[in-house]
């Protein structure tokens, strides 16, 4: 469903992404691993068109992407949850979400309620604004914000940070459900190792804005010491 071919992107003249290959098959979790500043963010953005390939083409359920607007493509159905989350602090936890399900004003309130199915822990705090949550709980809200989008592709970018153990299996849990209900495909970001081998169908490294390896999660599992030092 998303075919990425030789993609080159930066910001201004610093350039870091060096020629990425990667394709995604609807339904597939796929995790994208490597340390700090090696350009798996820059990625995430340039999928999502925040910044524009300066070479290569992305398309997406067959259609060429490459040079489209960011809401256009988000309208076809690729959702980004974000480092840091980016939740509307000053927003009820209910508004964060209506602003999730903005694109579907029709049905916007039954968006709404059928992805908070997913997320009992939300429930209780509708009217709460969301800067007042636990950073577990934002997560868990950028999570469902992003999901109100009905996003066919998600890109989650490191939503363990700073996270409590029990809400990172919770939204485990979570995305494994969704993925059987929805048919979901997920790029997720992640340096926690665990993680990615609790979600991810395969995993990917990235090193200085190259991918070096591909790898079984199994496999990305058992050789965790070298890959922490590549
Ligand atoms: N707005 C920007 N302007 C210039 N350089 C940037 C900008 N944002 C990121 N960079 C640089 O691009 C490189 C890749 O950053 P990126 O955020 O993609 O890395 P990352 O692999 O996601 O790392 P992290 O896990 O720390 O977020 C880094 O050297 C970073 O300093």
């Amino acid at each position: 469903m998303l075919d990425i071919k030789d993609i080159h992107s930066g910001y201004g003249d610093i350039r870091i992404l060096r020629g990425i290959n990667l394709s995604l098959s609807q339904g597939e979790f796929v995790g994208l691993w490597g340390h700090n500043g090696m350009g798996k963010s820059t990625l995430m953005r340039t999928i999502l068109g925040y910044l524009t390939a300066t070479a290569g083409s992305i398309s997406f359920e067959g259609q060429d992407i490459t040079g489209m607007a960011t809401f256009r493509r988000a309208q076809l159905g690729i959702g980004l949850v974000p480092q840091g989350r980016a939740i509307f602090p000053h927003l009820s936890v209910l508004d964060n979400l209506r602003m999730g399900a903005v694109s579907f004003s029709q049905d916007r309130d039954e968006t709404v309620s059928s992805v908070l199915k997913h997320f009992p822990r939300l429930n209780a705090y509708l009217d709460r604004p969301g800067g007042l949550l636990s950073g577990g709980e934002q997560q868990l809200l950028a999570l469902a914000r992003c999901l109100c989008g009905k996003p066919k592709l998600m890109l989650l970018d490191e939503p363990t940070e700073g996270i409590q153990p029990s809400i990172i299996s919770e939204m485990v849990d979570t995305l494994h459900r969704i993925r059987e209900s929805t048919g979901l495909t997920l790029l997720l970001v992640e340096q926690n190792q665990a993680f990615i081998g609790s979600l991810a169908d395969r995993v990917l490294t990235m090193q200085k804005g190259v991918l070096v390896n591909e790898s079984s999660t199994r496999d990305f599992l058992n050789n965790t010491h070298a890959f922490a030092s590549a």
